[in-house]
């Protein structure tokens, strides 16, 4: 028994040197990236709670278990008692799901919980359920949505009743207030309006310096890092994940980050990263849902300093945005593209609803792109076919004086990396990088004759059950981009492949995101030939809100000898 529970107190001993150990790394590279358990050891350790105090240890788990025992039991007479019209109207379709009885609701937690199976589960599920089926997650039911026509008619629904979030995503909001992404009704359409800033054509077009001139600086940043004992495979993530959020803050903010001053001892990336991190974990833990066990909770006041940090952050740029201003030509500030940030202000909203917003865009576009450029090297070192094609469609491209005008690429340069574009799409269809998002239906939807969902059904959308489907995709394990040719998209139905979701709601994001990536990964296969020992049978990915390799993969990154070596 001793040794068990010294077995256990390494393991826990081992995990928090891990994330202390990340954290140190990190913050070398000015930034953060730490799962949410990592953040929850790291808060235990910022509450200061020792390991060997375990007293005090034990007081932790003597309240979870007491929480957890209530909410079951509050739960179990909630059900029993319950049994409204929309629950009766929702059992009544006799719906298909795992555990479908009356211990259901805990079993499917238990699979849900456990991070390295969360996808894994929903996999299973997707291939053995079809197109419609149902889990239980604690006291709540969502209903699955798993074929093209389902998830059609629940999309591209304009309906105002149908184009609502589920409650889950309330647990964003201590970050995003009501930002785009949580917001609904009036609200969300006039700011919809507002943040379609980012992706008109004019502010696109300004952003091109953003990407080349940030693709430049990840190359040497990358031959830095590769340089030193070359024949080490190296993990990549943080090179990408702070050059993704570099471009982010300076088309959102206006904000150089590398000289944006350290609040306390984080920047601000290490501060959205944070406040992620514990959104997740209170997403994967439903009874942290209730406010009052989130408010007793000790991550809930660790994640309101973290927001009273972000704001300042904000506030900070918003100074120096109206210092660079005032300093500014006026003929200087007309070619120069307004900020989001100082449309929101001329736009008249408080402080409060502004860091909701610039979290939300924050937040939503950097880890996105960064992990879809990460999966794209992986697949492309594991098929250096593939990588061959794209490198000579970008060199191409970067040798021709009017596509790359002085080492930069301009727009017209985009439109000629097809090939590379289909790789994106392929990666995307294999990892869509935001796993899953839901809808809270306000009034009925009828799926089909005879097939209606009541109001107020959370629906949920696992996109990667479609596109890992042999029906739709034939032999989906396989890396084909040639299934992104143009007779192959049109015979495909258009709801089948959504990994930027469809309809109104759709990523408000998705040009930027495309132009990011076409260009700092070109820029990288310009300049390096990359290759991995690691399997793909081996990953596991963990759901922090995006899809997240649980271990970093490794890479080699073998530098090219260039003629013009100027880009
Ligand atoms: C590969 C990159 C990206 C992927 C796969 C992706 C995917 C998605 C998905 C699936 C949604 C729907 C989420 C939901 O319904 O809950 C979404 C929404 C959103 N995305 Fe993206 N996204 C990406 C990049 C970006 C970028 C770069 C930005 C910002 C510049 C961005 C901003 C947003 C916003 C603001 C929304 C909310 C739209 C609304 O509710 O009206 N995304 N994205």
């Amino acid at each position: 028994m001793k040794k068990i529970e010294e077995r256990g107190d390494m393991r826990v001993r081992g995990k928090m040197t891990y994330a202390y150990e990340k954290v140190r790394q990190c913050r070398k590279l000015n930034t953060l990236w730490l799962s949410a358990e990592e953040v929850t050891l790291t808060t235990v350790l910022s509450s200061r709670i020792p390991v060997r105090n375990r007293k005090r240890l034990n007081m932790f788990f003597i309240f979870y278990l007491f929480t957890f025992s209530l909410v079951a039991l509050l739960f179990l007479l909630w059900k029993v008692k319950k049994g409204g019209v929309e629950e009766k109207e929702l059992s009544k379709l006799n719906l298909n799901g795992p555990h479908n009885h009356f211990l259901g609701e805990y079993l499917n937690i238990l699979e849900l919980r456990d991070k390295t199976k969360t996808i894994k589960s929903l996999q299973k599920w997707s291939k053995i359920y079809g197109p419609i089926f149902q889990l239980n997650f604690g006291p709540f039911r969502f209903i699955l949505l798993n074929s093209p026509n389902y998830v059609q008619k629940l999309l591209s629904s304009s309906e105002q009743a149908h184009l609502s979030k589920s409650f889950v995503y309330n647990a964003c909001k201590p970050f995003w207030f009501d930002g785009l992404i949580i917001s609904k009704g009036d609200k969300w359409k006039s700011r919809r309006k507002l943040l379609n800033h980012i992706v008109t054509f004019k502010s696109l077009h300004s952003y091109m310096q953003i990407y080349n001139r940030e693709s430049l600086s990840l190359v040497n940043k990358l031959d830095q890092h590769f340089s030193i004992d070359i024949s080490k495979p190296k993990p990549i993530e943080v090179l990408l994940m702070t050059s993704s959020l570099n471009v982010i803050m300076e088309a959102a903010m206006g904000a150089d980050i590398s000289k944006m001053t350290s609040i306390g001892d984080k920047s601000f990336v290490q501060c959205v990263n944070t406040c992620m991190s514990i959104v997740v974990t209170r997403i994967l833990n439903p009874w942290l849902m209730v406010e009052w066990i989130w408010k007793l909770h000790p991550m809930s006041k660790y994640g309101m300093e973290e927001i009273a940090r972000g704001k300042e952050y904000v506030r900070q740029t918003m100074k120096n945005n109206k210092e660079k201003k005032m300093e500014e030509s006026s003929e200087n500030e007309e070619k120069r593209s307004k900020s989001l940030i100082e449309d929101l202000q001329q736009a008249g909203l408080t402080e409060e609803e502004i860091t909701g917003e610039v979290f939300t865009v924050i937040s939503a576009g950097y880890e996105t792109t960064a992990t879809t450029i990460h999966l794209l090297l992986f697949l492309l070192s594991l098929h250096p076919a593939e990588q061959e094609r794209c490198r000579q469609e970008i060199d191409n491209v970067f040798e021709d004086q009017e596509l790359c005008p002085g080492g930069n690429l301009n727009s017209a340069a985009l439109g000629k990396l097809k090939h590379l574009e289909k790789c994106i799409q392929e990666t995307l269809r294999f990892y869509p990088v935001v796993p899953v998002f839901q809808r809270q239906i306000e009034a009925k939807l009828e799926l089909e004759p005879g097939l209606v969902l009541p109001s107020n059904t959370i629906v949920t959308i696992f996109p990667q059950g479609m596109h890992m489907n042999p029906e739709y995709f034939p032999e989906p394990q396989k890396f084909k981009p040639e299934r992104f040719c143009i007779e192959e998209v049109k015979a495909r139905h258009p709801f089948v492949y959504i990994p930027f979701a469809a309809g109104p709601r759709m990523c408000l994001g998705y040009k930027f995101a495309m132009m990011e990536i076409l260009i700092l990964t070109s820029r990288i296969l310009r300049h390096f030939v990359v290759s991995s020992n690691d399997s793909w049978d081996n990953l596991v990915f963990l759901p922090n809100i995006t899809l997240k390799p649980e271990t970093p993969i490794n890479f080699r990154f073998q530098k090219r000898k260039l003629l013009n070596n100027n880009n």
